[in-house]
């Protein structure tokens, strides 16, 4: 399986939709035509469902279609007791695979456990469909600091090196573990990180949060490619879900590279990256199209008709070279880095104004790669150095997670860990 393409048994707990009648029917068929171009094999059997498998070879998350919001909470332990936290990876477990059906966190929901009970769900995502809701959870690099784990930490599982010009907020990086949600309704991510970070209280707390909007990159060859706050289409050359073998050269661990348990999972970097829009906005369009290397309507690269056209980083015009030397794709592609490939799924981010005139926005940028020393850190070190883009954009949080492999009939989530 390639994909998570392994079908869950129904659970006997109410769906949010039954629950709700005819509501809960309209916002089915909502949900059904928003997944409508997903490809087959990424959802269930049922071809207008829009719940993605939770259980399969990989986490759900990764290459599944880039659904439009995102919803990603990085957590500390607070707890020094391993049973505990096992416990409530087993808990989370149950509720995520309800949350991703579309049911509710708990069988008596937000109404059913009565009056004199806080509700075992809070609500807020009652009628809604599934919406292609993906959670997947990420390790970090201090939770093997505890619980007699430190000789299962995986040698890349570091937080990452400084590069030139970061400007990183200890309050927005780092974290003991991650848990990101993606689904095409806003409500129902926020529910599921809300609902999650509930149940941990007493055992992890949450460190930093991030809501995005508006995918920033394709992961699948059945989607459009979205485009970022600077108006350039953004995941043209991307890896993608269709090509199985980038994906185990780039993005899946095997079981052989280091830590067995982390044998199909991935690691994943991620960095709030703010673009410094205004500015942006008062660059003519050759220059923009200069520093990143693309022209802006089509997405093609400098010189060529079609967005798929392959890079061709020789190519001169009167002028030189038809894509900077220091262009964003020249320093990013593969060509220029001996090979290496990362696999994007960022989200776009506006966080109010900064106080000083200014829109706190950008790119919450995720990779998802098989190892970050090998692929992430030298492909960001040839950014950081050199890019164009360095005058528009500014780093100021960073996390690198390890993300376990996808669950088998009985596992819960860190179970190749935990055992
Ligand atoms: C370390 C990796 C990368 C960071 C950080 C990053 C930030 C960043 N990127 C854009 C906009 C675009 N990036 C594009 C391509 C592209 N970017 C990376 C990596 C990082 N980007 C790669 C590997 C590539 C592909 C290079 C190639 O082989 O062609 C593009 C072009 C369209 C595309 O191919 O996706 C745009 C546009 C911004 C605005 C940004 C930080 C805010
Ligand atoms: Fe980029």
């Amino acid at each position: 399986m390639s994909l998570q393409d392994s079908n869950p048994p129904q659970n006997s707990g109410f769906s949010r939709r039954r629950l709700f009648g005819a509501v809960g029917a309209g916002a089915a068929l909502v949900g059904a035509g928003a997944v409508g171009g997903y490809a087959a094999g990424s959802s269930s059997s049922d071809a207008v469902s829009d719940v993605v498998d939770f259980r399969g070879d990989h986490q759900a998350g990764i290459v599944t279609p880039a659904q439009d919001r995102m919803h990603f909470v990085a957590f500390d332990i607070t707890t020094d007791s391993r049973d505990d936290f096992v416990a409530l990876l087993r808990e989370w477990t149950e509720m995520a695979e309800r949350m991703v059906r579309g049911e509710e966190t708990f069988p008596d929901g937000a109404i059913g456990a009565g009056e004199y009970k806080p509700p075992s769900d809070t609500g807020e995502a009652l009628g809604l469909s599934a919406s292609s809701l993906t959670l997947t959870i990420g390790f970090g690099p201090g939770l093997f600091d505890r619980f007699g784990l430190s000789e299962f930490r995986p040698a890349s599982l570091a937080d990452l090196q400084h590069f030139p010009a970061d400007n990183l907020d200890a309050r927005r990086s780092g974290g003991d573990l991650c848990i990101q949600a993606c689904a095409n309704d806003p409500q129902v991510a926020v529910h599921a990180i809300r609902n999650l970070a509930r149940v941990g209280f007493g055992t992890v707390s949450v460190k930093w949060s991030q809501l995005g909007f508006g995918r920033t990159s394709s992961t699948s060859t059945t989607q459009a490619t979205p485009r970022n706050l600077f108006g350039f289409k953004d995941g043209t050359a991307n890896l993608k879900a269709e090509d199985p073998a980038m994906l185990d050269e780039h993005v899946w661990v095997s079981p052989t590279d280091d830590q067995e348990w982390m044998g199909g999972g991935s690691y994943l970097v991620a960095r709030r990256i703010r673009m410094l829009i205004e500015s942006w906005d008062r660059t003519v369009l050759n220059e923009q199209e200069r520093v990143i290397g693309r022209s802006k309507g089509s997405g093609a690269p400098m010189g060529l008709k079609d967005e798929f056209d392959p890079l061709d980083l020789d190519s001169k015009g009167p002028k030189g070279l038809l894509i900077d030397e220091a262009a964003h794709v020249r320093l990013a592609s593969k060509e220029e880095l001996g090979g290496i490939q990362i696999l994007r799924r960022g989200y776009n981010f506006t966080d109010g104004s900064d106080g000083f005139g200014h829109l706190d926005a950008g790119l919450f940028f995720i990779a998802y790669c098989r190892d970050p020393l090998t692929q992430f850190v030298p492909m960001q070190l040839a950014l950081a150095r050199k890019d164009l883009l360095n005058e528009y954009i500014q780093h100021v949080g960073s996390a690198v997670f390890a993300c376990p492999p996808g669950l088998g009939e009985s596992d819960y989530w860190g179970s190749t860990l935990f055992g």
